[in-house]
């Protein structure tokens, strides 16, 4: 398939505009198709499985990729029942974690060699944040390229002993970051992304970030944090979960260290597909593991009882790649074919806002709140509406074929995935969602 083009006119903000005056619904219903019938990206929806329901779970769950199942056969039919051990070489098994890691390297604006793939988010993030405290404290901090220099208040002996991390973060990674500062005897300390800057000091380690927010669907300004926490000598570690896939990220772009993200939402990796770590080029020397399984190390066949690691990315690596989840993994990055991140990120703005614009012309003012910022700049690719009674109003759109999720306490969640959503859907989501409160009037 041949490069999908960006558009140059922003559809988004013609309905931006729009959005001002509420639409009668058949004008949107229209106006949806016509959206629908220029929309570049339309066609790629036939490359996954999909039925009448519309889907706005993509940033839980990814829906499955056609051609998916047969290629998993093929796995586990030949690759694993005929060339069964043959497979580890003949059939590239070893060497998966990192070219699935080249593979996913263009969507979130890093070089080939600096991604692995591999065990979940959750252990991934452990490792980069021990990673990113043993290396603060090897140089006193820099995070910035190049040799030497402990930037900012950090300089040689300083204590590096307070990791900051997102207030507002999924929880697991503060489960994680919690345990890594007691391993590594530092400090969490809770901080608002936008705070971040203001709360660095010569203490500061490392400092997790979430690119998007889970619940609310706030996009964080990456470039910009990345440089006041390396300009303060420590390291930033960015959790990606929401955001790849779904919008350019430019790890390489912005001097990012550490980076994780999950491949089962916008990459549509499939359930418990293996999360990926992303390490900046000058820093894997210097990226101590503390997982150092034999699968990173520099001679893994040699069975030595010392730990020597191995070179680049793979030091990322811990035990026996999962091979099943990677190599469904690798098939369904296939979608991606022709298919720029950028066009991606200029329809899910569309989407969005068409999204809102609906909602603003079916629902009763006030019955939701939309917690998603409408700056184009600070949203990731999902709508969060708070709603009183957000629990029984998700079950009612599931029940009538609008599959959003619910997010405690009182969010509902919808998450527009641009390579399989279109705007006929998120007119119908709107509209649905309309009905479904009209008969549950809230708690007035
Ligand atoms: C921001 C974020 N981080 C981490 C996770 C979960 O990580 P894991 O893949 O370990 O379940 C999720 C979602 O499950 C998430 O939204
Ligand atoms: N990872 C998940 C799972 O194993 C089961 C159900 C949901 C999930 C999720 O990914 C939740 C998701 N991270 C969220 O943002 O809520």
């Amino acid at each position: 398939m041949s490069e999908i083009q960006v558009s140059e006119t922003s559809e988004a903000s013609e309905v931006s505009e729009a959005s001002e005056k509420p639409v009668p619904g058949d004008a949107l219903a229209g106006r949806a198709e016509k959206l629908d019938a220029a929309d570049a990206l339309a066609a790629v929806r036939e490359r996954f499985v999909l039925d009448d329901v519309v889907y706005l779970d993509g940033n839980s769950l990814g829906a499955l990729p056609a051609h998916v199942p047969d290629r998993v056969a093929d796995v586990v039919r030949r690759q694993w029942g005929e060339l069964r051990i043959r497979s580890w070489d003949e059939s590239g098994w070893w060497t998966a974690p990192e070219r699935i890691g080249d593979r996913i390297a263009p969507l979130v604006g890093a070089a080939p060699g600096r991604i692995v793939v591999g065990d979940s988010t959750s252990v991934n993030v452990f490792k980069a944040l021990v990673a990113a405290v043993r290396m603060a404290r090897e140089t006193g901090g820099s995070g910035q390229g190049g040799e030497g220099g402990g930037g900012g208040d950090g300089g040689e002996g300083s204590a590096r002993d307070e990791i900051l991390v997102d207030a507002t973060t999924f929880p697991t990674d503060g489960y994680i970051a919690r345990s890594a500062a007691r391993m590594t005897g530092c400090e969490v300390r809770p901080v608002a992304p936008a705070e971040v800057p203001g709360a660095l000091s010569g203490r500061t380690a490392a400092v997790l970030l979430n690119h998007v927010d889970y619940r609310t669907g706030r996009l964080h300004d990456l470039p910009s944090l990345t440089a006041a926490v390396h300009a303060a000598g420590a390291y930033a570690v960015w959790d990606l979960c929401h955001s790849a896939g779904a919008l350019p990220i430019g790890l390489d772009e912005h001097g990012v260290a550490l980076a994780v993200g999950c491949t089962y939402k916008y990459l549509n990796g499939g359930p418990g597909s293996p999360a990926f770590l992303y390490v900046r080029q000058d820093l894997q020397e210097r990226f101590d593991s503390p997982l150092p399984g034999w699968n990173s190390h520099a001679e893994p066949f040699g069975m030595r009882p010392e730990y020597e690691p191995a070179h680049g990315a793979l030091r990322g690596r811990v035990g026996t790649p999962d091979i099943l989840s990677l190599l469904a993994l690798e098939a369904s990055l296939e979608v991606w074919d022709g298919v720029p991140i950028e066009a991606v990120r200029a329809k899910s703005l569309a989407l969005t806002d068409f999204f809102l614009e609906c909602v603003a012309a079916y629902v009763p003012a006030g019955r939701v709140e939309c917690v998603t910022p409408a700056e184009h700049g600070l949203r990731g690719s999902q709508i969060a509406l708070r709603c009183p009674d957000a629990g029984p109003v998700m079950k009612r759109l599931i029940e009538r074929g609008v599959v959003g999720d619910f997010r405690r306490p009182d969010v509902l969640r919808f998450g527009f995935t641009p390579l399989y959503v279109g705007f006929g859907d998120a007119e119908r989501a709107a509209r649905v969602l309309a009905e479904v409160l009209a008969e549950a009037p809230g708690e007035e």
